[in-house]
């Protein structure tokens, strides 16, 4: 275990993902494991804080610092606003985070710049720097120029409501495995161990957990009981709606999340889980055996399905294309600077492309459930309005009463009911 600075540690990862486009999903794992159990949680919501705040950090920053550090400096430049951070968004007494944040420079190896940060972090005090909000409701939002232009522009009346959500904690949602125990033995044993979950008015197999915590010390763990994955993810299945003996395909599959649950939805299926990512797929495997289902596990590229389809249309597809992520910002708050506003042209081609490759794959009454985890028109209602107005025998399968062919699909915003943002669609082949 290292007995290094937790804010050096946080301020080199941001540097990692803000100036290097690292992404802190990959990192994080590898950084929490070199730190005590009990630093973990913390040193998380430093780094989720300063992504989440990050324009309105770099707003006090611009303030207080009178030209930007040198290049090989710049880790300092996010110590100061996780110092920023602390002070205005944490618990930590004013004492602890100043000095705490001013020795991580020594753990930097920018021991010269002590001085620096100390200032910029005493004169954000004495200033009362936090009560100094700027009128830009960019900044406001926490969310980079592009997405918020986006936003405005498609959700100009929630947009207040949309950013608040993405910059809140998401909840803990698990799917109970039915295969191997019912809802109601699993809640029984959540209540012998004393933990506080809401269960009405969920999807079938969804419980909310009322407290964040390590899942794998929930009771049955090992033996496959639950899985966590959010409520909008768990509508693919019932909206799928998988029968009997059919033969299912779940494009871009990995982590396999999906999988496991049309396998849950009916177990008499024969699935075949695709993506093309061996190491994620490596994933896909993992959660089949520990969850004890079996599917036919293939890498491959969507967009190019005679590469490794064996020629058998299949009865439905789940297509859950790769996209922006917009919709779980909140579980990942570096997508909004890892992504860039050119990168949605470029997405919605990639989804056009698959989706028309993987339509030849459904026989003729077959069901294709479309889905993203995006929330821009671009990537969801847009393409599907464009699928269906040049594929002759694509017709859409309505999901709500308001689903049509001028907005098909069913759009779930983030924090609505408590889920991520998501998107789905329903097409029949005819
Ligand atoms: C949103 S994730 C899928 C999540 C998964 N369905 C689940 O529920 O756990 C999108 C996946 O698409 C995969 N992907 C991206 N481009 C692909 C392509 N051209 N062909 C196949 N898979 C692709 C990525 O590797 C990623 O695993």
């Amino acid at each position: 275990m290292k007995t290094t600075s937790l804010r050096a540690d946080a301020a080199r990862t941001l540097f990692q993902v803000l100036e290097q486009g690292k992404s802190l999903r990959e990192l994080l794992p590898e950084l929490q494991s070199q730190h005590k159990e009990q630093d973990r949680a913390w040193l998380q919501e430093m780094l989720y804080g300063v992504l989440r705040q990050l324009p309105l950090l770099q707003y006090w920053l611009r303030q207080l610092l009178e030209k930007p550090l040198k290049s090989n400096q710049k880790a300092v430049e996010h110590l100061i606003m996780l110092g920023f951070y602390q002070l205005a968004f944490s618990r930590v007494s004013q004492h602890a985070a100043v000095a705490e944040t001013v020795g991580a420079c020594q753990n930097l190896k920018c021991p010269g710049l002590k001085g620096l940060v100390n200032a910029c972090l005493r004169n954000f005090i004495r200033q009362n720097l936090q009560q100094n909000l700027p009128d830009d409701k960019q900044i406001l939002s926490g969310l980079p120029k592009w997405l918020y232009k986006k936003l405005l522009q498609h959700y100009p009346e929630q947009l207040d409501e949309i950013s608040a959500a993405m910059n809140t904690k998401a909840p803990i949602w698990l799917r109970v495995n039915t295969t191997r125990i019912s809802k109601d033995d699993f809640t029984a044993e959540l209540d012998k161990a004393d933990i506080t979950y809401l269960s009405e008015g969920l999807p079938a197999q969804a419980l909310l957990l009322t407290k964040g915590m390590d899942l794998t010390q929930l009771p049955g763990y090992q033996q496959g009981w639950f899985a966590a994955q959010d409520g909008a993810a768990q509508q693919a299945a019932a909206l799928l709606a998988p029968q009997k003996g059919e033969h299912i395909l779940d494009a871009c599959a990995a982590p396999g999340g999906k999988t496991c649950h049309l396998l849950e939805y009916q177990p008499d299926i024969h699935c075949t889980a695709m993506d093309c990512d061996p190491g994620r797929l490596q994933r896909v495997e993992e959660n089949l055996l520990r969850l004890g289902h079996q599917a036919k596990v293939v890498c491959g590229d969507a967009a190019n399905p005679e590469d490794w389809w064996d020629g058998k249309q299949y009865d439905r597809i789940l297509l859950d294309a790769p996209c922006s992520a917009t919709g779980v910002i909140r579980r990942h708050p570096d997508i909004k600077w890892l992504r860039k506003g050119a990168d949605i042209a470029n997405l919605a081609q990639l989804q056009q492309k698959i989706l028309h490759a993987i339509w030849a794959l459904l026989k003729p009454g077959g069901t294709l459930l479309y889905a993203t985890c995006s929330i821009l028109p671009e990537e969801n209602a847009q393409q599907i309005t464009a699928f269906l107005q040049c594929q002759a025998d694509a017709r859409l399968s309505p999901l709500h009463e308001a689903d049509n062919i001028d907005n098909p699909g069913w759009q779930i915003l983030p924090g609505e009911m408590q889920m991520d943002g998501f998107y789905y669609a329903r097409l029949i082949k005819s």
